[in-house]
Formats: structure tokens, sequence, C-alpha cells
């Protein structure tokens, strides 16, 4: 095989906690993971030797500081590969969003050339390589429905949700994950997740009490700064979302909606405050 098109899923943060922190900056998590309908394709050819990288949004470096180009020199190197890739991205995920939209696509090139060059290596040696590309590199290549630990990279799959109904509204910013993190104060994080009985919920398809108790300690950072974060997830509560919150460090807003005609009310109201508003479903 020459060539492969790799589906790239972004994700959502049903919830997510900080624990604490290393001594590398590097903070502990504990968060849900959720996998959604929203993608990038990324295509990825066997090539002589090199890295080439092209990509269709100028958001994206198309240099070696794009996570894919990371991803294909890391596995090059470590695993002493003769040969090279061309990689072409197909942007769908916004950028900069809080929805792991560089992750997966370095997951999803890790992914392709280990089919490409017949590697055979374990979804866990893709996982250990994949974190020293970032944090969310591990579980964008579990994707699903997961529990994060550590700083990302001890995953525990949950069972999946089912095709919930979730509108995503991105503000016209862009937000730093580095930033946002460094100004978190953990002891002054006014309400922690619960999320061992989030995951019963889950477990139950409880998917009300799911929305209505998740908690992303990320959120006040970047709504101080930001408050517009706020008007949106009133606005999907007004429109009947089950729960609304913040994916990740933001400053994308998300929303579960119990069918789809709700989803598709709220997803009309905020296209016409918004450019960037999607109505996806969640995925496994
Ligand atoms: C907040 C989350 C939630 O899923 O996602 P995003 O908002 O980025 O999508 C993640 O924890 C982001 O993971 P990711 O975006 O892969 O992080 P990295 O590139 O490894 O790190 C960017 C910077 O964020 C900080 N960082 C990241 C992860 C973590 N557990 N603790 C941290 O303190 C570090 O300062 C690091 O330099
Ligand atoms: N393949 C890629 N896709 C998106 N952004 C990328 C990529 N490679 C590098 N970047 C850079 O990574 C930064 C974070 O982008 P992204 O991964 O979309 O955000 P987030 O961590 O909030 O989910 C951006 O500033 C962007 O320029």
């Amino acid at each position: 095989m020459d060539e492969i098109r790799m589906i790239c899923p972004a994700k959502i943060n049903l919830s997510l906690d900080v624990t604490g922190k290393r001594e590398d900056g590097y903070h502990f998590v504990k968060m849900i993971m959720q996998s959604i309908s929203l993608e990038d394709v990324v295509t990825v050819r066997r090539i002589k030797d090199g890295i080439k990288i092209y990509c269709d949004s100028s958001e994206v470096p198309c240099n070696e500081t794009n996570s894919a180009y990371k991803a294909a020199k890391l596995i090059f190197e470590r695993y002493n590969i003769n040969g090279g890739v061309e990689i072409l991205i197909d942007k769908k995920i916004p950028v900069a969003a809080g929805l792991a939209g560089g992750s997966t696509d370095a997951a999803g090139v890790i992914k392709a050339i280990n089919i490409l060059y017949e590697m055979n290596l374990s979804l866990q040696d893709m996982m250990d390589l994949g974190v020293k590309i970032g944090a969310d590199v591990p579980y964008c290549i579990l994707g699903g429905t997961a529990l994060s630990e550590g700083i990302g990279e001890i995953l525990t799959p949950i069972k999946p949700v089912e095709n919930l109904w979730c509108v995503l509204a991105k503000p016209h910013f862009a937000v730093s994950t580095r930033e946002v993190y460094s100004k978190l104060k953990i002891d002054e994080i006014p309400r922690h997740p619960d999320i061992n009985k989030l995951i019963t919920y889950i477990e139950k398809k409880d998917y009300k009490n799911l929305a209505e108790n998740m908690v992303n300690v990320l959120e006040t950072v970047t709504m101080k700064d930001y408050p517009v974060i706020f008007e949106i997830k009133n606005i999907m509560m007004e429109f009947n979302a089950l729960g609304s919150l913040m994916s990740g460090s933001g400053p994308t807003v998300f929303g579960l909606f119990e069918n789809k005609s709700s989803g598709e009310r709220c997803y009309n109201r905020l296209r016409d405050y918004l450019k960037e508003v999607f109505l996806v479903r969640t995925c496994n």
C-alpha cells in the first residue's frame, strides 16, 4: 500500500479536572474525553525519503512545527525507518480551539505510518510515542469515550456514549493551552467535577445527569478574559441543551442535546452570532 486516507476526529472534554502540577510545569488531569464527528482528513503517501507537508488552512504552519510533521519525524527516527512521507491535511477542525485538531492529525500520521511501513506497533507503542508530541495525542490514537489521567497519557476506555447530538460554537479568537494552564491557580478552583460519578452516569446511559453535572476547571480562567464563553453557554441552555461546557482550554463551547431538532434550533440561533458553529454527534 502506498497511500492511506485517515479520518481524524476532534474531541470534546465532557469534564476536566486538574489535580496537581508536575515539576516540569505540566499539570495532572482527570478528564473524560469524547470523539465527535467533526474531522480532518489526512492523506499520507509513502515516498522515497523526506517529509513533505501540505495544508489548506492559512492558520496551520506547513513546516517542521506542524504536529503531523513532528509525528512523522519522531516515528522515523525512533524506529530507524528508511523512507519518507507526503502528508496532506484537509483542515475542518477549528485551530487552537480546545478540540485537539493538531493532536488528532499527529495521531492519524502515526497510525498511517504504522500501516504504510508494516511496523506492527501496538496501540500502546503508538500512544507512548504520541505523548512526546503532545499530551492529547495518546487519547487521539485511542479515540471514543475514555478517562484520561496523568498528563493525558494514562487512558481507560469507558462504555461509549451513544450518538448524542452536540452543537459546537467557536468564538473568533484562538486560545493558547499553555497560557491557560499557566494562569490556573489550583488552590483557588471554585468547583471540581465528580469524575467517578460522571462515569457511572455514562455507564447507565443517564446522559441528562451527565450533562447537568459537567465541569471544566479551565473554564473560569478562559472565561475571565473572554466573557462571550459565558454568553454562548447561556444561549445553549436557553435552547434546551441538556448541559453546556467549554471544551479543553477553549474557547469552543459545546452543548449536548436530546434530539436532532433541538440541536438544530440552537445551531441556527448561534449561526446568526458566530461564523464557526457545527452540529455534530458523539462517535466512537
Ligand atoms: C487542555 C487539553 C484538554 O484535553 O486540551 P486542548 O485545550 O489543548 O485541546 C489538554 O490537556 C492539552 O493537551 P495538548 O494540547 O496536547 O497539550 P501539549 O501540547 O502537550 O501542551 C501545551 C502546553 O499546555 C500545558 N499543559 C498541557 C497538558 C497538561 N496536562 N498540563 C499542562 O500544563 C503545558 O504548559 C504545555 O506546554
Ligand atoms: N496539524 C495541525 N493542526 C492544527 N494546528 C496545528 C497543527 N500543527 C501545529 N499547529 C499549531 O498548534 C496550535 C494549537 O492548535 P490545535 O491543536 O488546533 O489546538 P488545541 O490544542 O486547542 O486543540 C496552533 O497554534 C497551530 O498553529
